[in-house]
């Protein structure tokens, strides 16, 4: 295009190139954020809204005052929004209004409530990798909470990352040019990758960012003298959140260090195949069933992130384990008294993102007022955790802090129902402030003259229709209509003519329009200095209102799983340090809860590294084998969470991570086939578990050919059952018959099935595990429960006899078209490897 640009699109062009390709620029332009060429392609599609030219550059805007639901959209889809206002006024003579930047929001730090769901952290999260070691910070912003972790195993640190879900991960430059940790990051809903300024997670920076910021002389005080990357992570994170994007760390009070051998490893394969928190083939906050769901019924958004983020990152310490199970048996013991907590809980509000969002200076009068209320229920949280004898609880309630003081300042200053924002006025309770009392009642007495005074002129003149109207343009005015002309009196000063009337104004209006108006913006005003003054008080107490907020978040989730326990039925488990797993009656949390299921059936589980390493589980289609090795892992994983478990008994043994290959599933974006997919999360678990592993394989070797199938199948299990150190524990479900041999021969094979009984052509399944292997497969069978036309089933049946007789051809394959008399049986065994 040879057009010359006009002097705002030069302005525009400049400040965009300062921007990358990931930021959509909103340019204030009047009463609308304009955005134009690519930007305008892109947020048009997202935001579903037109998308327009003028002089043949692409553009769509959004109204400035509703902008907030577009940014949380844009913000969803994983895109940065750079807002640039105009920061001064139009003036006569000036080319165009100076603009600037004057806030860019991203994925990781955006506090707009719309664009953040109440029951999952948002996290910002910093990666760097130097000397293999690896380094990772992150900070949800929307709750203070910041933590580092550092390992040398790049694959737990790539697990972890991964369980945080951020929402955008920031890492060195040089690395995103290198495209290192590209395989870390991609995907589908891969954080939005921003790359940073190298020198910010360099150690000199790393110490000068977090001294700087906690106002400490050192590093020291925050246990994470080991972990010197994870330092360098956190500093990058703090210069891009409060330098670069200049945001407020204010209620950013602490710094966590983990210690990645301090939880039970789930890997993203494991946590989707369990459906831990997301159903399968579900997106990121699926509808269907998961443990998550069944567990879940805190009471407050905080004890939601809360329990999610325990189900993710389980234990591995038995002390931490006890201390949980010990709340929860403390709070089994008294139901009512559990009944109570959790119902004052229910008043309880999200303190920790109402104290984020104050400090970003976006909290509002509804977000004090809710403060006040939510401390209001302390004390009688407090008090029933009185003598509840436990110490784990007993150190949560000493952490809960009802500020009096604070609460009853806010409950004087607000109003019981403060308006959603602070300028429509209205958020200070009468009474509070005298001057804002005067000064209301100053504007009050003037609507109130203005009724008598249009009572009074209707009376002088009388002109019964007329009236005292206001617009923007005039203010106060008098209208006459035009029938009524000959009666205006004539010190009316006459201001504008319309079709069917006049408008008017008098010296007497106008001195107490001022009255009014200065009364409304006076009174205005202060009400914004009293709340600000009030803010500042409430932010005072950042520090109890986060300790609050965690413990809140703390009994919470352990009120609800004691709850959980107590409703479905489940116990204890023993945490032993030895490598045994034994349940007792166990059930699938899940599928037991499922509307409309048949009655579970519990099964029993016996599994240890001296003679019950490995169990190979054989069965029908469709008896209960997916179910039954999920159930162990649930449990395992339910216990090392610090829960009750769905058995009538569990020793459940520490255990470093839990592996899962289930299923089978095309990764058709990632260019992988099935059988692919399924040999690579094989040799993750052949090369990754160790002695304290649990591993649920569910038919290995499925997607090639047969014999292919059977002999990787055969060798993976010897394996894991001979090679040292590993002997991981491992629960295998198979269809592949001839496995069960391998009990004969390796130490430690185990072989179980789950029941049916046979009566004439129907099976019934069982749902029960028995010592020994399968004895057929029933496979036909269960092709006609599931509907197949009777000739197919018939036709079927005829060719399993074909191939148990070995009806060969010479060339090996099975003579499958021959067709036998009617009269011999049609449904008979099947060989082992159908
Ligand atoms: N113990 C049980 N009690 C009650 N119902 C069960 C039990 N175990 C499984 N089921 C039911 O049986 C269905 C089939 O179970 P599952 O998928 O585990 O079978 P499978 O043996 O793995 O089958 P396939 O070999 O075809 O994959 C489940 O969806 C569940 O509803």
């Amino acid at each position: 295009m040879a057009k010359k640009q006009t002097p705002m699109m030069e302005q525009y062009r400049a400040i965009r190139r300062g921007l990358g390709a990931d930021t959509i620029l909103f340019f204030r332009l009047g009463d609308f954020y304009e955005m134009f060429f690519d930007d305008a392609r892109e947020a048009a599609g997202i935001l579903d809204i037109a998308l327009t030219r003028r002089n043949g550059i692409p553009m769509c805007g959004v109204p400035y005052h509703a902008c907030e639901n577009y940014v949380s959209k844009l913000i969803r889809a994983g895109k940065k929004v750079a807002v640039c206002d105009q920061v001064e006024e139009p003036s006569q003579g000036r080319k165009v209004v100076a603009r600037e930047i004057t806030g860019i929001i991203t994925p990781g730090t955006v506090l707009e409530e719309s664009a953040l769901e109440s029951k999952r952290n948002n996290y910002l999260a910093a990666l760097i990798g130097d000397k293999g070691r690896f380094g990772l910070a992150l900070l949800d912003l929307s709750t203070g909470d910041f933590r580092v972790e550092e390992s040398e195993d790049a694959a737990a640190v790539r697990e972890n990352l991964l369980r945080y879900d951020p929402a955008e991960c920031v890492i060195p430059e040089s690395d995103h040019e290198k495209g290192r940790f590209s395989d870390w990051l991609s995907g589908d809903g891969a954080p939005a990758l921003t790359p940073h300024e190298d020198w910010t997670f360099e150690e000199d920076s790393a110490q000068e960012f977090l001294t700087r910021h906690f106002r400490t002389r050192g590093l020291e005080g925050f246990g994470c003298a080991d972990q010197p990357l994870g330092l360098r992570a956190a500093g990058a994170v703090l210069h891009y959140v409060g330098d670069q994007l200049q945001r407020d760390l204010s209620h950013v009070t602490r710094l966590r260090a983990h210690h990645p051998g301090d939880y039970l490893l789930l890997d993203e394969t494991t946590v989707a195949n369990l459906e831990l928190v997301a159903a399968a083939g579900s997106a990121r906050s699926g509808t269907g069933p998961t443990l998550l769901k069944v567990l879940d019924t805190t009471r407050t958004a905080m004890g939601a992130r809360l329990l999610r983020h325990w189900i993710l990152r389980p234990l591995r310490r038995a002390d931490a384990i006890e201390r949980r199970l010990d709340a929860i048996e403390a709070f089994r013991a008294d139901r009512n008294r559990l009944d109570a907590f959790r119902e004052h809980l229910r008043e309880v509000k999200d303190v920790e993102r109402l104290a984020a969002r104050l400090h970003s200076g976006t909290g509002s009068p509804r977000d004090v007022r809710a403060l006040a209320c939510s401390l209001e229920r302390i004390p009688e949280l407090r008090a029933l955790l009185d003598d509840i004898g436990c110490a784990p609880l007993e150190h949560l309630r000493d952490e809960l802090c009802d500020l009096p003081e604070l609460r009853r300042h806010i409950q004087r200053a607000i109003v019981d129902e403060p308006p959603a924002l602070l300028k429509d006025g209205g958020v200070i309770r009468e009474g509070y402030h005298a001057e804002l009392d005067e000064l209301r009642d100053a504007a009050g007495e003037g609507k109130q003259w203005l009724a008598d005074f249009q009572a009074r002129e209707q009376q002088r003149t009388g002109i019964r229709t007329l009236k005292v109207r206001h617009n923007k343009v005039f203010g106060y005015y008098i209208e006459v209509t035009k029938s009524n002309l000959e009666h205006v009196p004539d010190e009316y000063v006459r201001k504008q003519t319309l079709v069917n009337a006049e408008r008017y104004i008098t010296p007497e209006l106008k001195e107490y329009e001022n009255r009014i108006f200065g009364a409304q913006e006076r009174s205005l005003a202060l009400e914004q200095e009293l709340f600000a003054e009030l803010r500042r008080q409430v932010l005072e107490h950042t520090a109890e209102l986060q300790s609050t907020a965690a413990a809140v978040a703390g009994l919470d989730a352990l009120a609800t799983l004691a709850e959980r326990s107590l409703l479905l039925g489940y116990v204890r488990p023993e945490i032993s340090e030895t490598d045994v797993l034994r349940i007792h009656n166990g059930r699938h949390p899940v599928i037991e809860q499922m509307p409309g299921a048949e009655r579970f059936v519990p099964n029993d589980t016996e599994l240890n590294q001296s003679s019950d390493r490995l169990l190979i589980i054989t069965g029908p289609n469709m008896a209960g084998k997916s179910t039954y090795i999920r159930q162990v892992a649930l449990i395992t994983i339910m216990a090392h969470l610090g829960s009750f478990v769905p058995a009538e008994r569990a020793v459940v043994g520490l255990t470093d991570r839990v592996f899962t290959r289930i299923g089978a599933s095309d990764d058709l974006a990632g260019g992988r086939s099935t059988f692919m997919v399924e040999m690579q999360e094989t040799a993750n678990i052949l090369n990754n578990a160790t002695e304290r592993s649990l591993i649920v394989l569910d038919e290995i070797g499925r997607g090639t050919s047969t014999f292919d199938g059977i002999s990787i199948a055969w060798a993976v299990a010897e394996h894991l059952c001979r090679s040292e150190p590993s002997g991981a524990r491992t629960l295998f479900a198979t269809h592949y018959h001839e496995l069960t041999d391998l009990a004969r021969t390796v130490p430690g094979v185990r072989n179980y099935n789950v029941r049916v009984r046979e009566s004439g052509e129907r099976i019934t399944f069982l749902r029960k595990i028995a010592p020994g292997p399968a004895d057929k497969s029933y496979g036909i069978q269960v092709a006609r429960l599931a509907g197949l036309p009777p000739e197919v089933i018939r036709r079927a049946s005829e060719i399993l006899e074909n191939l148990e007789e070995g009806e060969f051809a010479e060339s090996g394959q099975p003579r499958l078209a021959r067709h036998r008399p009617k009269s011999k049986r049609e449904h008979d065994h099947q060989i082992p490897l159908f």
